[in-house]
């Protein structure tokens, strides 16, 4: 019905303007065409008139110009008749002439042209035989009348038409001409008389050729024209005699109702025209007024239909937007996840959507009475109750609904009241969210965001909550809470040669160790890779940790049986006490970190508590690794050199590079900053400036003093792990020109030992390069004699432990006696450290050990200093002689 009535309107519009312009445009084109015949009427009338006028005038001259002619004795027409017949015929002529107002005058012309005689001049003497009446007519003497073309009279000196008569002798010839000339400012007067409107025209011609004799109005020179293709004349020349025709005149372009008629049988027509602009300016009027009224009619009407049409058209988006927003509703209300109900003002059910159905269990029967009740399972419908009469809207993350069979979930639930209508609440929407699964998900995530996943143990952030827990606690009571910082000894090495599945197994089964060695109250946590740590809280004394700590390191020294491995671990443990050693998480885990590295220094598998000293010794060693690229940078690291003397011919045949650190006034010595390098791999860039710097002096030694001396650099077990020691080696030769022979690198066992294949390839590779390889602080390790031969190094320097008391401690003599004899049966030779007195000199020569190195000859030395020693070192060993 609404789609329909748009077009109503348009064909009612329709209608209305058929109904109002055809009926005007047909009395308008009635108006128009009764106009026109109205002007067509107008004309005839006045050209009949006319005609009716001028025929009188034309067929009036034509008989007096009979009369005259026949009257007129032809004697009369002699030269000398002048004075017999000139006054009577002058009288004669007047008197006839003043009949007729529309000509000139009267005229007697002889045969030559002259001019006899004139009604209106006594004697002319006027000769007319070049106009062309006379011309015609002498030519013609039959002729009836002629009508000469408009020309200025000579007499009377006026615009004139002249109709002649010949006058014939008895025998028929020519004797001359009588003749009137036709006023023209008669008919001009006559003309201008009639009222044909502003653009009338009326026009006297020729009907033979078409020349005009007068128009009205006067056109300059169009008198005496011809026409041609004139729609009027070429019917006038097909011999109409009168008409009336509408055409556009050529001369004006003016559109006119012209009706013509010829002058009886004169050889003239007149025509009188009536301007269409004139004759339909009335019609015009009615026409503007007409049109303008039906515009308006219709532009109002137009206006009000689509004013109707538009708010028609309103009505129905608007409805059909409604229908379709109710839809997507109901589909809202269908497809939703959540449920949806309403309730009215005493809680019951009104409708529930497909979600709240299913999730309370409900069938196509929603259940009767107070719906809150029945479905909140935790008490809170009362409540919810009482919020719906007070139109308030309700919001809950957790709450339980029970269904249909009385089970229960958790949902999430809003409550809103509807708006009011006329002043009553119309109850309320109930929407609700099973939050089972995501409660599961939020659970799973807080345990994952709080558990290590590996060993199921507390993380970081969990254990940091529970020492905050215990620190408040003990605060309150007085009690203190120990940090036990542990972390696996070797564990690396578990990773790195058995795998990471296997190490995980280990940190697993640590994991459970610890936890099933502590009390409840306790908590055991992983920090990543093999550290752990254990929060003991409620501690009356410091004490009670002692035999916990004790229990912790016997049950990790009990091999782990993983499948098909048997696997010895160990940890080390550094402990901090609340309040002793801090008040703060940070602090504490800071400080029994520290000291935990305590632990690992003093051999591992034990424990320490931290102590001040260790915090300074951590500051230091932290001051130290920020500083080290400075010292690199800034030339602050330099060598000293320790002379290494041969005991059998007394020469300096080498020399040890030992660097320092001048940091400032301050010289730091290795011991001090070396185990820092190497923990921050600082080492590497170090040990190869190290090895260059050495090159770069033997080189020099060599170069320039001509002294062969070998120079021993220690290479740390780090600048084999990450160092490229071959090509840097290779890099410190090359630079310095120094033979290889003269480079001696110093390993220690313990870097031997821990060394993969490729480690002992490049050694190998450097080896037969001609480097030569000595062993540092022999006798301290493992002293496997297997790696001297696979290696095939040339040197072994005893350490200084057994060397400093060679000479009251018979066992150190026995094992320094032991390790020379040994290195000499492989081919080794043997250097000695740390000798400080003549008496262990002495006795190292009579060991036939093979050279020597301590403060006896001399302390490492700087640079210049060595030099000096070097020149002026004598060659000669006290006792020499009796050796
Ligand atoms: N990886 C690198 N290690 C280096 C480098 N330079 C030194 N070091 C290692 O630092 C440790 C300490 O060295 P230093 O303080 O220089 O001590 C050396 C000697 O001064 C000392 N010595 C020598 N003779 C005596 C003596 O008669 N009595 C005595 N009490 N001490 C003496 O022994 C140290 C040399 O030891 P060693 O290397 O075992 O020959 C030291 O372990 C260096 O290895 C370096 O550039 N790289």
């Amino acid at each position: 019905m609404s789609a329909k009535r748009p077009k109503l309107y348009l064909v009612f519009f329709i209608l209305a303007v058929l109904g109002t312009v055809v009926p005007a445009a047909f009395l308008l084109g009635s108006a128009y065409y009764s106009e026109h015949r109205q002007a067509a009427q107008d004309a005839r009338n006045v050209s009949g008139v006319l005609e009716a006028r001028l025929e009188a005038t034309l067929r009036r001259i034509e008989s007096n110009l009979g009369e005259l002619v026949a009257d007129l004795p032809r004697q009369a027409l002699h030269p000398k008749a002048f004075s017999r017949y000139g006054e009577a015929m002058q009288r004669q002529l007047a008197m006839r002439a003043s009949h007729f107002p529309e000509i000139v005058g009267l005229r007697i012309i002889d045969a030559e042209g002259n001019v006899l005689y004139a009604s209106d001049v006594t004697r002319p003497r006027v000769n007319v035989a070049d106009r062309s009446y006379f011309q015609a007519l002498r030519r013609e003497p039959q002729t009836r009348l002629f009508f000469s073309e408009v020309a200025v009279g000579r007499i009377s000196g006026r615009t004139q038409l002249v109709v002649a008569m010949p006058i014939r002798r008895a025998d028929g010839s020519f004797a001359g001409v009588a003749m009137a000339p036709l006023e023209m400012r008669y008919f001009q007067q006559l003309f201008d008389a009639i009222d044909l409107g502003p653009r009338g025209v009326i026009t006297f011609r020729r009907s033979d050729d078409g020349r005009l004799v007068l128009r009205r109005p006067e056109r300059p020179g169009t008198v005496n024209q011809t026409l041609s293709n004139n729609p009027m004349h070429l019917r006038v020349e097909a011999g109409e005699r009168e008409g009336v025709i509408s055409y556009r005149a050529a001369l004006d372009q003016m559109e006119r109702v012209y009706a013509f008629k010829r002058i009886g049988d004169f050889p003239f027509y007149v025509a009188v025209g009536i301007a269409a602009k004139d004759f339909l300016a009335p019609w015009y009027l009615t026409l503007g007024i007409t049109s303008g009224v039906e515009l308006i009619f219709l532009a109002g009407l137009g206006l009000l239909l689509w004013r109707l049409d538009r708010a028609e058209r309103r009505r129905a988006a608007a409805s059909q937007a409604l229908a379709s927003s109710e839809r997507r509703f109901q589909q809202l209300l269908d497809s939703a996840g959540e449920g949806i109900c309403g309730l009215d003002r005493q809680g019951r059910l009104t409708f529930a959507n497909p979600a709240a159905r299913r999730l309370l269990g409900y069938g196509e029967e929603l259940p009767r009475g107070d719906f809150l009740q029945q479905v909140h399972a935790d008490d809170a419908g009362a409540a919810l109750r009482t919020c719906l009469e007070e139109d308030r809207s309700v919001h809950s993350d957790d709450a339980l609904f029970a269904r249909a069979d009385g089970s229960r979930f958790p949902v999430q639930y809003d409550l809103y009241p509807l708006a009011q209508e006329a002043g009553v609440a119309q109850g309320a929407v109930l929407l609700f969210a099973d939050i089972a699964e995501r409660k599961r998900h939020a659970d799973q995530i807080e345990y994952l965001a709080h558990h290590d996943a590996l060993t199921g143990l507390p993380n970081r952030l969990l254990a940091e909550d529970r020492f905050n827990q215990a620190l408040a606690a003990a605060s309150r009571r007085g009690e203190q809470v120990a940090l036990l910082f542990l972390d696996l000894d070797g564990f690396k090495t578990i990773n790195d040669s058995l795998g990471h599945e296997v190490g995980d197994k280990v940190l697993r089964a640590v994991a459970d160790r610890l936890r099933s060695h502590l009390r409840e109250s306790d908590t055991v946590s992983r920090f990543g890779g093999d550290e752990f740590l254990v929060i003991m809280p409620g501690l009356q004394q410091v004490e009670v940790i002692y035999p916990v700590i004790g229990k912790l390191l016997a049950c990790l020294e009990q091999p782990l049986a993983l499948e098909h491995y048997q696997l010895s671990t160990s940890v080390s443990i550094g402990v901090a006490v609340f309040p002793h050693d801090g008040r703060d998480f940070t602090t504490l885990m800071q400080k029994a970190d520290t000291a935990m590295y305590h632990a690992k220094d003093a051999g591992r598998n034990t424990y320490r508590l931290f102590d001040e000293a260790m915090n300074l010794h951590a500051q230091e060693t932290l001051r130290l690794r920020n500083n080290f690229q400075r010292g690199l940078d800034g030339d602050e690291f330099v060598l000293h050199l320790q002379p290494q003397v041969d005991l059998a011919s007394g020469q300096v045949v080498g020399a040890e590079a030992l660097v320092r650190w001048q940091d400032g006034s301050r010289l730091i010595a290795p011991a001090h900053f070396i185990p820092v390098a190497e923990s921050s791999g600082f080492i590497v860039p170090l040990g190869q400036w190290v090895l260059r710097e050495s090159c770069r002096l033997a080189a020099r030694w060599q170069r320039e003093l001509g002294r062969e001396v070998t120079i021993a650099v220690n290479i740390s077990a780090i600048q084999f792990k990450r160092g490229d020691l071959e090509r840097t080696v290779a890099e410190a030769l090359a630079e310095s020109g120094l033979p290889p022979h003269l480079l001696e690198l110093e390993l220690t066992e313990s870097t031997l030992l821990n060394q993969t294949e490729s480690v002992l390839s490049t050694l190998r590779t450097l080896r037969d390069q001609g480097v030569r390889l000595s062993i540092d602080d022999f006798g301290t390790g493992y002293s496997s004699l297997a790696y001297l031969k696979r290696l095939a190094v040339n040197k072994l320097k005893i350490d200084q432990s057994f060397v400093r008391n060679l000479d009251g401690d018979a066992e150190d003599a026995a094992i320094v006696r032991a390790i020379i004899e040994m290195a000499h049966r492989l081919n080794l030779r043997t250097v000695a450290e740390g000798v400080e007195t003549v008496e262990v000199l002495q006795s190292l020569r009579r060991f036939a050990c093979d050279e020597a190195q301590g403060y006896y000859f001399a302390r490492p030395l700087p640079v210049d200093e060595f030099e000096r020693f070097l020149a002026s070192w004598p060659g000669l060993l006290p006792g020499r002689m009796a050796y």
